[in-house]
């Protein structure tokens, strides 16, 4: 057993969770009418309701010692001190100093980092403030209409998902485009559209190796080549965003042309740094300054709440309850704002590569769940497709459900209409319908006898499906900004109780490593055997049919 699952702590949730079994959401509710008031919360603008948890007052008492046994507290002040608690790739995780809006120094290494942050932001500043205003031309002289980031992973999901969710605030005539994927389709499908001459590629990447982010980067450069027919039209047309200085000159930018980002930024923590240049460039270097104005007040309260009154700690104990007592094994998110589609996607990233991990700190295999799947589509398409399995499965799946109290798109009564699905689906999943409601609708219905009897168990919904439910006033930047933070800072929360380094990602090595491997083997007609039975016949049916 490991120490976490041996520890009092953890043995005395477990004993409480058997006495929660029998007694059902609904009940809880019935039993209580203080619960909305007792387990809900508002900080930074955002409010979160826990209510329709399995939960009751002992539960959070516990899972709060919990938290303090595993010294969250320390391991908080550890990350915002920049301690090198990503010790497998001896890193700080210092994502926090980059959205600092207070005059505190940050140290790291025994210099103030603040200084340097505050020089690229300016030259952010600067820079989008020249292409927006029409200023900064193409080599034809005209202004950049486009900007087309090209990155993956970190470099890519933060900066797609923020620009969609701060569409309201976006310079109308300015459009921005994501590229990542390394299937050719994605280039030129955005490609086609657009023109050389107006069209601005940031080249987006922490290592400036990322083989999808180069090929991606050197396609875009020979598109404009082939229409500018001049080397030195380049400099126009891209500009780079990394930590790695001499691959980008090396890769033909002008590094006066490159905004920089530290070792101590992760990727999937990074739309802070410059990488959020797209974003600042399509909403403005205010409105993404007022992300990091949310994101910063968020850290503040995470940092001098209570854990008891502290958000992200909340989030980060209620889902380690669902996942290890309830045996939760996947957690949706379910955003009923179609600007936040892409939401569950950057959160799969932030999470999955954060805590999907097998191992605790000291290498030994772990007894316990750790992250669970992240998954999600908006409200309320979802329910239309998937949320059958989550009212009716077998499956115990935990969701937060999000909404603003505000549209930035009030059209007759499409916002009542969907807050009112949203409120209406965690109100069925919590309560759910017993056989005897179901009975009674379907007699009222004029069913009866053998055909009533046949239908009523397909008609039960067993509910008690434990919910998150968060409402803010409007997605505007200073709140989407606390919302990413208050996702972190969860994740965060986890990892550490879980005793995990939630900072690296080498689990996504081995895929890499192969690949490389098989790229060369894919020329030529020869047949391949040098690996088991199944890889070398896809690769030959494969090269086989290859034109
Ligand atoms: O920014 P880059 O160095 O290009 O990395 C892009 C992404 O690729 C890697 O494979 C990691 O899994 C991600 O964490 C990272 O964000």
């Amino acid at each position: 057993m490991s120490a976490l699952t041996r520890s009092t702590h953890w043995q005395a949730l477990k004993a409480h969770q058997k006495t929660l079994v029998p007694t059902s959401l609904r009940e809880l509710f019935a039993a209580d009418p203080k619960r909305f008031d007792k387990f809900s919360l508002e900080a930074c603008g955002i409010l979160l309701d826990y209510s329709k948890n399995r939960i009751d007052s002992e539960t959070m008492t516990l899972l709060a010692a919990l938290a303090r046994k595993v010294d969250v507290e320390g391991w908080r002040e550890k990350m915002f001190a920049g301690d090198k608690i990503n010790f497998t790739e001896n890193r700080a995780v210092l994502h926090t100093a980059l959205r600092n809006r207070s005059s505190r120094p940050v140290m790291f290494d025994g210099h103030d980092v603040m200084p340097e942050i505050r020089r690229v932001l300016n030259k952010m500043r600067e820079f989008t403030e020249s292409v927006r205003s029409g200023h900064w031309k193409g080599h034809t002289g005209k202004p950049i209409t486009d900007i087309v980031n090209i990155g993956i992973g970190g470099s890519d999901l933060g900066p797609a998902m923020a620009c969609l969710a701060l569409a309201p605030y976006g310079k109308p005539d300015l459009h921005a485009h994501f590229v990542s994927n390394i299937d050719g389709t994605q280039l030129a499908e955005t490609l086609k559209r657009l023109d050389p001459a107006t069209t601005l590629f940031i080249v987006a990447s922490k290592t400036f190796t990322t083989q999808e982010t180069m090929t991606n980067a050197a396609s875009a450069r020979e598109w404009l080549l082939r229409s500018a027919h001049d080397e030195t039209a380049v400099a126009r047309h891209f500009v780079a965003v990394s930590t790695n200085t001499a691959a980008v000159a090396q890769f033909g930018i002008d590094t006066t042309h490159m905004f920089e980002f530290w070792d101590w930024v992760g990727g999937r923590y990074s739309l802070w740094s410059a990488i959020g240049l797209p974003i600042a460039v399509f909403i403005g270097m205010d409105h993404f300054e007022a992300l990091l104005t949310g994101a910063f007040e968020m850290d503040e309260h995470f940092r001098k709440a209570p854990l008891e009154n502290n958000m992200p700690v909340i989030m980060a104990l209620i889902g380690m309850w669902h996942a290890n007592f309830w045996n939760a094994h996947s957690h949706a998110v379910l955003p009923y704002d179609q600007s936040l589609a892409r939401f569950p996607a950057y959160l799969q990233q932030l999470d999955m590569e954060s805590n999907g991990k097998r191992v605790d700190r000291s290498g030994k295999t772990v007894d316990y769940n750790t992250g669970p799947v992240i998954w999600g589509e908006p409200g309320t398409n979802g329910q239309h497709a998937f949320y059958q399995l989550i009212h009716q499965g077998t499956r115990l799946v935990s969701a937060d459900f999000l909404a603003p109290v505000e549209s930035h798109n009030p059209i007759g009564e499409h916002h009542a209409i969907l807050l009112s699905n949203f409120f209406a689906q965690t109100e069925a999943l919590m309560k759910g319908k017993t056989a005897e409601e179901a009975r009674v609708e379907l007699e009222a219905a004029g069913m009866k006898g053998a055909a009533l009897k046949q239908l009523l168990p397909h008609k039960v919904f067993p509910g008690n499906s434990p919910t998150n439910s968060i409402l803010f006033q409007k997605l505007d930047p200073r709140t989407l900004g606390a919302l990413i933070a208050l996702y972190e800072h969860k994740v965060f929360v986890q990892g550490m109780i879980w005793n995990l380094n939630s900072f690296d990602q080498w689990g996504v090595e081995l895929g890499k490593q192969l690949a490389q491997k098989i790229l060369p083997e894919l020329a030529g007609k020869t047949v391949v055997n040098t690996h088991d039975t199944s890889t070398n016949g896809l690769i030959n049916y494969f090269k086989q049919r290859k034109l």
